[in-house]
Order: C-alpha cells, then structure tokens, then sequence
C-alpha cells in the first residue's frame, strides 16, 4: 500500500456565477519516502492539492488516504491530531511566531503531543542540528537571515517526526544561492531522515531536486515523470490520456 493514495479527488470552488474545479478527479499514489515535485501553471490546483494531502482542505470528492487514514472520513479535531502526529508543512514566507526564538517555534508543534519537557528538548536539539542551526537557538526571526528562518521552518516541519512533509514553494521567497542550499537541506531530509516529500515549485531547477515530477494542468495530471531511466530522459509513469 502506497503512503499516501489518491482516489478521484475533485476539488472545487464557487467564484460567483462560475464553478470553477482546480482538481478534476485526480488519482495518485506515493510511495514511501519518495520525493516528489507538482509543477503546472498559476492557478491550476498545486496549492489545493497540496492542502488536501495536509488535511486543511477537504475536497467535495474522493479519498485521500494518509498512512492507512482517509483524511475524508475525519472530524475537524481529529484531522488536527492527525497533522500534529503525521505531517510537516514547509511554507514560503515561513510562518515564524516573530516573538518565540528559534527553539521555541521548533518547539511549537510539540506541545500538541503527549511528550515531557525533555522529550521535547531532545527532538528540538536534534532539529536544530539536523538543519545546522544549533548556535542559533536563541535568535529571534528578526534577527535571521531569510534563509535560517526557512531552516528554522524546516526544523519546525520535521521535529515532530512526520510520515510526510509538504512544502509551498519552500526557495520562492529566496535568492539563488540560498536556495541552493535549501534545496541540498531539502534533499538531505529525504534521503537521511527518510522523510517522504511533496513540494510544489514554479522553478523547473529546483522540481529537479526531486526524483519524482509531475506537472497537473486543468485539474488533471497532465505528466508523471521517474528522473533516471535508462536513457536519462525520465520515465513516464502516466499512460492515459489527459
Ligand atoms: N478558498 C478558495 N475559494 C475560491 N477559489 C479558490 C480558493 N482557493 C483556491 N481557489 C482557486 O482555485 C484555483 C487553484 O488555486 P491554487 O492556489 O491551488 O493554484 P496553484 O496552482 O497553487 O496556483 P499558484 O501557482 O498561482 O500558487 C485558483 O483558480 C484559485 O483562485
């Protein structure tokens, strides 16, 4: 069984008169610890996606099935014990409480668990070195750089030990060269920490960071494509027609 499984999922949206559906019965599964990117043009549906496996959106139809949990079936509060115990979310401006420290916002999604004082102590230090920011355990937001604050969300997403992170255009807000270094930060939770990833991402250089591509256009998956067949061209895992 996939981690996570995807049945005819249809999202949509009422924008006046207009119906409009960003996800038009989308199957999909992801395997464990597989690192995959969703490109496509502005407005067709990569953010809904990404909030329907995260359980903050709830789609009008089809399963989405979370490590062996459908999201669908759950009420509003235990859909929030779900995110607290499974999932990670890196977002593009952040999202740091600029009054709490480095520690403290890292700390943050593991007050919502049943762990003691050093429990968490030990899963925020191991977080803060994970993303190399031990020695900033102290600063403030303000007082980091664009991207430490992106480390310091990416601590925050991993600390409490997720099945799966998904990430917003996690270098949209960044420059080249610090997005580089996001990217290998990125790469190396997938690989070391085993951490299963989706991330959305306008930027075809940094889709490529992952083994897995697939590109939705009008509310379907439009490519699905495994980097390193043979021919070094990618393998299409999508056969239908769209
Ligand atoms: N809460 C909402 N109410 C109404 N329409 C919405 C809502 N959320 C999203 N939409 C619409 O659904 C469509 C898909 O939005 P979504 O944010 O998923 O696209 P996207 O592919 O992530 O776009 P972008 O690349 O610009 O971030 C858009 O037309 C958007 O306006």
């Amino acid at each position: 069984m996939a981690l996570v499984e995807i049945r005819n999922l249809t999202k949509r949206f009422q924008s006046g008169e207009e119906t409009i559906s960003p996800l038009d019965g989308i199957d999909l599964d992801i395997e464990a610890e597989e690192f995959v990117s969703l490109m496509g043009p502005s407005g067709t549906g990569k953010s809904t996606l990404l909030n329907a496996v995260a359980g903050i959106d709830r789609p009008n139809e089809g399963s989405i099935i979370v490590n062996g949990t459908d999201l669908t079936k759950l009420s509003r509060a235990k859909l929030a014990d779900w995110r607290s115990e499974n999932l990670g979310y890196i977002f593009q401006t952040h999202n740091l409480v600029p009054v709490l420290t480095t520690y403290e916002n890292i700390e943050l999604p593991l007050l919502l668990l049943p762990l003691s004082a050093k429990q968490r102590q030990q899963r925020v230090e191991i977080a803060l070195e994970a993303v190399g920011l031990t020695d900033r355990a102290g600063h403030y937001p303000r007082q980091m750089s664009g991207g430490q604050e992106q480390r310091v969300g990416i601590a925050r997403a991993i600390v409490a030990g997720p099945k799966i992170v998904v990430a917003d255009e996690p270098t949209g807000s960044l420059d080249i060269s610090t997005s580089e270094q996001i990217q290998d930060l990125l790469q190396r939770i997938n690989n070391e920490l085993a951490i299963t990833m989706l991330m959305v991402t306008h930027d075809p250089d940094v889709a490529a960071i992952a083994k897995r591509q697939i590109r939705l256009e009008n509310g379907k998956i439009a490519s699905d494509t495994v980097q390193g067949s043979q021919n070094g061209s990618g393998k299409n895992l999508r056969t239908q027609p769209v």
